[in-house]
């Protein structure tokens, strides 16, 4: 663990499970799916190869599970998330984070990426679980600056399938299947299959 880290929570997200039992509705046109468990986080991190200090972009942060997760293992983040009714819980995840960590509520496609981010930052999001979202999303924030090096991102599987490599290749990206991830872990459960993808630049 490097150093200024803490050990990750176990279980369940709290929040995850407070709005499981009431009457919170997930945005289907948002893609909307939460993580649930703060161990799923750590090893996404682990998968994203970050070194101490990395700058890194979350586009569509949710609860901050992630977020929080890159904080808690020292780098700085940039959390941008556009549904207004997670503003609360995201901000309280990154609070203990201080400068480290920065929530920004807003569309990605509205924040002037180029001026946020050191270049070098690492572009590490579970992308909404609706593939032309998803593709739109990662072709943005690629294609709107060259300080994002490279990425780690879910994604679901359609996203690579039925974007034709193609369009990855005419966004100027390569995806590699890193891993696989459960529809399980997010709530409300993905109703399609799920891939961890490495993007680098080509
Ligand atoms: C699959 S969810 C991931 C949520 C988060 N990682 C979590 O586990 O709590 C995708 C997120 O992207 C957000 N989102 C969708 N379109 C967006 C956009 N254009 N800009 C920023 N966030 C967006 C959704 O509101 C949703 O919270």
């Amino acid at each position: 663990m490097p150093p200024g880290a803490t050990a990750p929570p176990t279980g369940e997200n709290p929040v995850v499970a407070e709005l499981r039992g009431g009457d919170f509705r997930a945005r289907r046109d948002l893609g909307q799916h939460f993580l649930r468990s703060p161990g799923i986080a750590t090893r996404l991190l682990e998968l994203a190869g970050l070194h101490a200090g990395d700058a890194v972009l979350e586009v569509g942060a949710g609860l901050g599970t992630l977020s929080a997760a890159v904080a808690r293992a020292g780098h700085r983040i940039w959390a941008v998330e556009k549904d207004p009714r997670v503003a609360e819980a995201l901000c309280a995840a990154l609070e203990p984070y201080g400068e480290r960590a920065r929530p920004l509520l807003s569309d990605v496609r509205a924040v002037d990426l180029d001026r946020e981010l050191p270049v070098g930052t690492v572009f590490l999001s579970i992308l909404p679980f609706d593939w032309p979202l998803a593709f739109g999303i990662a072709a943005h924030v690629f294609g709107s600056t060259a300080k994002v090096a490279r990425g780690l991102a879910v994604l679901p599987a359609a996203t690579v399938d039925h974007t034709a490599a193609g369009d990855w290749f005419g966004a100027g990206l390569r995806l590699e299947e890193v891993d696989g991830i459960s529809r399980d872990d997010f709530w409300p459960q993905a109703a399609v299959p799920l891939r961890v993808v490495s993007i680098t630049r080509c």
